[in-house]
């Protein structure tokens, strides 16, 4: 019987199954991916042949992935006349690991992210964006080989839950109503004319997510976690990440971090230099250090001081705008990967940071790096490493080489801008 409701059964590839948490994947796992909306479809076609050819030549044949395509967006809506069908959620809950191009959302109005229903549906919690240079990238920083992090953002509370009411509403007049004459709010300056959204921040998310944080600084030997708030001004959300992501680390982590909070008891205890003393012991004995700063600060350190940082846990709100700023730091967001992933039940959608770029679509001419190193990511993630480290080495051979998209190649000397198909091409030859 057929688990769809809409789409036909895969006809090649086995199922990736999960046993104690672990990955099980047969040597041709069904992987459903989603083409995506503007540029998507000139991305996904380089990017697969790229993934496709890696996987073929680490392998030689005894590998393969079974693509499947799932479908939301534009290409959803024309076909289904939904946006995001159940079957493409039922497909990538079966199935476990998914990649998609980006997806359109209208400002203001209009459907909702479908980006991020994905992520509130299948529960991804943690959205990992590495942040990694390549040898010769154009840079407006002048070092940037020094930032190196990852960006664990929670990625289904905050502000982008969704939990907002349209100025002029009867429901936005009954909420401002119930605020000011049940709860005592006087604080908001125009109420014949606001909309408001709700920002729900909980222990629980703040948790899990500090929890893969601090186990990926662990397992990848990573020095420090830096939870970045706006605790200072959101104190019973942004600040309470703060303080749940300490008490999380103490409690569940006590032998392998020395948290700032540590430091701070220390030094009202025992003074400066004993507090100086127990976190130069902690790193000495290979701890990870867990830090905080506050997210406006932030900003200019990641400029200024990048290699103090490396393994970031944020907010949702915060996550998306450091994502896109560390990204310029290492050549654009035409090269920053991501990932969303629940890493209790193991379902995760590989996916480039940058959007549908909708001015270049049907050009083939923006960078496929973004999702072909989200697709390394995902082979990564499914233990098929040699695969994943072939598109490493072939991207610094080819960037390199001078062999660019036009977004680096409008910022190097001596390039040669490829389209994204050819660049695609320059991918396979120099694996
Ligand atoms: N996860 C997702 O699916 C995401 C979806 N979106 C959606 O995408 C749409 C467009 O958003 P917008 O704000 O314009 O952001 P985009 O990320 O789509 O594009 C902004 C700019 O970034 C550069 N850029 C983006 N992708 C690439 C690439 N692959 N290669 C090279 N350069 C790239 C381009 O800069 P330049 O013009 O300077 O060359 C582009 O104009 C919106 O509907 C938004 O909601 C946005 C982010 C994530
Ligand atoms: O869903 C969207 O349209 C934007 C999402 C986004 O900017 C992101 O995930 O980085
Ligand atoms: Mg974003």
């Amino acid at each position: 019987m057929s688990l769809f409701k809409q789409y036909e059964m895969p006809t090649n590839g086995e199922k990736i199954t999960i046993e104690n948490g672990k990955l099980n994947v047969p040597n041709n796992p069904i992987v459903p991916f989603i083409e995506g909306d503007g540029t998507g479809p000139d991305i996904w076609n380089a990017s697969v042949r790229v993934l496709d050819a890696a996987v073929e030549k680490a392998y030689k044949g005894e590998k393969k992935i079974a693509w499947y395509e799932v479908f939301a967006g534009e290409k959803a809506f024309n076909k289904y006349g939904e946006w995001l069908p159940e079957d493409t959620l039922t497909a990538i809950k079966e199935y476990f690991v998914a990649i998609k191009g980006p997806l359109t959302t209208p400002v203001g109005g209009g459907i909702r992210s479908i980006n991020v229903a994905l992520r509130q549906e299948l529960d991804l919690y943690a959205c990992v964006r590495p942040v990694q240079y390549f040898e010769g990238v154009p840079s407006p920083v002048k070092q940037p080989e020094l930032t190196d992090m990852v960006i664990f953002r929670e990625n289904t509370e905050d502000i982008y839950a969704g939990i907002e009411w349209a100025e002029g509403t009867e429901d936005v007049r009954k909420l401002i109503n119930f605020l000011q004459n049940d709860m005592g709010v006087k604080k908001i300056r125009f109420p014949e004319t606001s909309g408001i959204g709700i920002k729900p921040v909980s222990k629980e998310g703040t948790s899990r997510l500090v929890r893969a944080a601090i186990q990926y600084a662990i397992d990848n030997k990573r020095k420090n976690v830096t939870l970045v708030h706006k605790g200072n001004i959101m104190k019973f959300t942004e600040g309470a990440f703060k303080t749940w992501g300490y008490e999380l680390a103490e409690k569940e982590f006590s032998d392998k971090v020395f948290t700032w909070a540590q430091y701070d008891r220390i030094k009202d205890e025992q003074g400066a230099d004993a507090a100086n003393k127990a976190q130069a012991d902690a790193e000495a004995a290979g701890k990870i250090i867990v830090k905080d700063v506050i997210a406006d600060a932030f900003l200019q350190q990641i400029l200024l001081r990048p290699a103090e940082y490396d393994v970031v846990a944020t907010l949702n709100l915060n996550g998306d705008y450091v994502s896109d700023a560390l990204a310029a730091q290492v050549g654009g967001i035409g090269i920053a990967p991501g990932a969303n992933i629940n890493y209790v039940t193991g379902h995760a959608i590989f996916e480039a940071t940058h959007g549908t770029a909708p001015k270049y679509a049907g050009l083939d001419k923006v960078n496929p790096s973004s999702v072909i190193l989200s697709g390394e990511m995902m082979l990564r993630h499914l233990g098929w490493t040699e695969a994943a480290d072939l598109i490493i080495n072939s991207i610094e051979k080819t960037i390199a080489s001078k062999q660019v998209t036009y977004d680096f190649a409008r910022l190097m000397e001596g390039a040669t801008e490829l389209k994204a198909s050819e660049f695609g091409d320059a991918l396979i030859k120099n694996m």
